[in-house]
């Protein structure tokens, strides 16, 4: 874990946080189901900030898988216009990788070779990417651990080699889906701060699904609060604690009135 983090690579983001990257406008999605047509996100308008953390929080059916996939173009949207940078988005692009609650990894492959994948597919530098994959695999605490394969190791550590993976081919937006959902209490903590430390090294976009407001305000920018049926923006909440962010901070007033204004949001109170 001796890697230091200044000299990863850095995209512009870092220096032009306030330019919208990600536009949505008016987005619908519509799934066609046995029982009729289901109204999944209804007329959703939102801009995401290069280099900031978003989370999407709100109950389960709220469509936040659903924005996801929109995002990283891997469903089609009904209606509405969703641009990366002006540009359409409407399929799957290098520069936005994905990350899922549960990693899927390859049992056959070692570690090393699963966080390889990516950039073997997409046919990039074999040597680069052996470099920067080693990096990785330091950067998120797995150093020696790569000629281990997948059933030796425990949940949390399969989620840091997908967490590696995700980083490996250098995207601008990771886009992550509870990606630490399933891990318990503790675990779940500390992926968050080294989520949060590879973030603010690195200046990557971030949109975070997840069903835990106070994980949500804990890492975010800005947090996006959804509602069911059918899935709307209900609001967006500026998370204006200072960073670098600490456990310690979960104590401070500020955090649990932000907690509770989603609360209230959400009508959970
Ligand atoms: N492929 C699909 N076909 C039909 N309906 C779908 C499909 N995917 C999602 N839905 C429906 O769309 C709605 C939104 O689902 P989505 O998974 O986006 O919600 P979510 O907020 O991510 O939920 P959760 O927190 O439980 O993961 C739900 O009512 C769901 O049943």
């Amino acid at each position: 874990m001796a890697l230091d983090l200044a000299q990863l690579p850095k995209t512009e983001a870092q220096d032009s946080r306030h330019r919208a990257l990600i536009q949505g406008s008016h987005l619908t999605k519509i799934y066609a189901t046995s029982t009729g047509p289901l109204v999944a996100l209804d007329d959703v308008s939102f801009d995401i900030r290069e280099g900031e953390f978003v989370s999407l929080v709100g109950p389960s059916g709220c469509g936040k898988s659903t924005l996801l996939s929109l995002l990283g173009g891997l469903e089609e949207r009904s209606e509405g216009t969703l641009t990366l940078n002006g540009q359409d988005l409407d399929r799957p692009r290098p520069d936005i990788g994905f990350m899922l609650q549960t990693a899927v990894l390859f049992p056959w492959r070692s570690v090393m070779e699963n966080i390889r994948l990516p950039g073997a597919i997409l046919g990039l530098d074999r040597k680069a990417q052996a470099e920067r994959c080693q990096e990785l695999l330091e950067l998120v605490g797995l150093a020696g651990f790569g000629d281990r394969y997948p059933n030796e190791l425990s949940g949390g550590m399969r989620q840091r080699v997908a967490l590696a993976r995700l980083l490996a081919h250098d995207p601008d937006v990771l886009l992550m889906d509870e990606p630490f959902g399933a891990l318990d209490e503790f675990t779940r903590e500390t992926m968050n701060l080294e989520l949060l430390r590879i973030w603010s090294a690195t200046g990557k976009t971030v949109v975070f699904v997840t069903h835990n407001i106070g994980e949500a305000v804990f890492l975010s920018d800005r947090v996006f609060v959804m509602t069911p049926r059918p899935g709307r923006l209900a609001g967006v909440v500026e998370i204006d604690l200072p960073r670098p962010r600490q456990t310690e901070m979960m104590r401070e007033p500020r955090y649990s009135e932000l907690v509770f204004d989603i609360r209230h949001m959400l009508g959970v109170d």
